[in-house]
């Protein structure tokens, strides 16, 4: 049997960075999936494999050894989420080392720990095949990673003794709200390999899906109750959300009093985000004036991010085109990089649109637009095979 998950990616609207030191973030799920399948193999075939498509990696384990370099945890694992040591972090990495990793993508052997902390985790040493393909550009800001954890965690616990589904259903079904609970604290663990010190905002909008506010790790859903369109830009440039993550930290433990008001202010425009995003328009003059709202808080947001060190001359480049446009932008999740978020009010034409994708394009920025607010995580089930 084959059980297949797919988890979504997110922007953050408002709120990122603030939101790993206790201040309140606004983000939403978009339609962009993260596929991880899993098949389990006989006992005889004694080998895990990943299959990484869009890093074009694959990695094959005998569980011999994989019970080898990890005998120092005992057998088996806690069936309830835990987090991995600095110690078994290192044991991974033999592992990964052995399969000669090539230098070039060195970045992305995080992934490779993470999985191999779920899978043994969750499975045990059970020989397996999985197969992880996503539609997200990982990397840049729309919460790859987080997909990444969320889709393997379903998998995974999908076939695991600790969660219990109705196995029958036919194409793609949710969680229920304990099991769904389950897999974003076990994708959660993942992240923290991944990130070093993730808010957790990414895999709850990724589990849960829709809208969320997220503060110190408690999650509220949003009632959108606004028609939200926004363009998605890829700068293409490369840049990793740990490494940015500890640069806030650094500069926050270097200015305390001034970090601790520009996050402040970051919160100020979460709420409001919250509050605007939740009131019906009563009419069009209702509607035009709240987009207006919500653009004037996407440049504030932005202007305190540059302030926190997380902008790139790339991002300030989309914002500058866009301005052009009177278009309001800001970037979405880690920054230096990554993707950049603008506004397309509910009047905008089509012809501006595409202009204005035609000159992002001209700086060999892509340009994409995505549905917000879809569901979390599915699951679906293949007896054929
Ligand atoms: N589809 C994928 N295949 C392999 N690794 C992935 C995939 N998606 C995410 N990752 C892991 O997540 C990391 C990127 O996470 P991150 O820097 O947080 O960016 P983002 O979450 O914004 O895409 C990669 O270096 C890799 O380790
Ligand atoms: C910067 C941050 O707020 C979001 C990171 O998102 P991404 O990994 O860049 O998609 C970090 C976090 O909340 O864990
Ligand atoms: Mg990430």
């Amino acid at each position: 049997m084959e059980v297949t998950a797919r988890a979504p990616g997110k922007i953050i609207l408002a709120g990122e960075h603030a939101v790993v030191h206790g201040y309140t973030a606004v983000a939403s799920s978009i339609d962009l999936y993260t596929v991880v399948s899993l098949r389990l193999r006989s006992e005889d075939e004694d080998t895990v494999k990943l299959k990484l498509n869009d890093i074009g990696l694959d990695f094959s384990w005998s569980v011999g050894r994989i019970k080898e370099v990890l005998s120092h945890l005992g057998s088996p694992f806690s069936s309830t989420p835990t987090s991995c040591s600095l110690e078994t972090i290192k044991s991974l990495a033999t592992l990964v080392d052995e399969q000669s990793f090539p230098e070039t993508k060195i970045g992305l052997a995080s992934g490779v720990y993470a999985f191999l902390w779920l899978y043994t985790s969750i499975l045990g040493f059970k020989p397996a095949t999985v197969t992880v393909s996503s539609e997200l550009p990982v990397g840049a800001g729309l919460g790859s990673s987080a997909a990444y954890c969320v889709s393997l965690s379903a998998a995974l616990l999908a076939l695991s003794d600790s969660v219990k589904l109705d196995v029958s259903q036919k194409g793609w079904s949710t969680f229920k709200e304990t099991e769904a609970e389950l897999v974003n604290k076990w994708a959660f663990e993942g992240e923290k390999i991944i990130h070093g010190r993730p808010s957790g905002v990414d895999n709850s909008v990724s589990t849960f899906g829709n809208v969320i506010k997220f503060k110190s790790g408690v999650m509220t859903r949003v009632d959108s109750n606004m028609p939200l369109k926004m363009l998605i830009t890829n700068t293409k440039v490369g840049r990793d959300t740990k490494a940015l993550v500890a640069n806030v930290s650094a500069r926050k433990s270097r200015h305390p009093d001034a970090m601790c008001s520009v996050l402040n202010a970051i919160e100020a425009i979460s709420d409001e985000w919250s509050t605007i995003i939740q009131s019906h328009a009563v009419d069009d003059l209702y509607l035009s004036a709240n987009e207006e709202k919500l653009g004037e808080l996407m440049e504030m947001n932005q202007g305190l991010l540059l302030s926190i060190g997380v902008s790139h001359a790339s991002i300030e480049n989309v914002l500058q085109t866009s301005m052009k446009y009177k278009l309001a932008s800001k970037l979405t999740g880690a920054g230096g990089g990554g993707c950049v978020l603008t506004l397309l009010p509910t009047h905008i034409s089509g012809e501006v649109i595409d202009k204005l994708v035609e000159e992002l394009g001209s700086f060999g920025f892509q340009c994409f637009s995505a549905g917000i607010g879809g569901k979390g995580v599915q699951i679906s089930f293949d007896y054929s095979s």
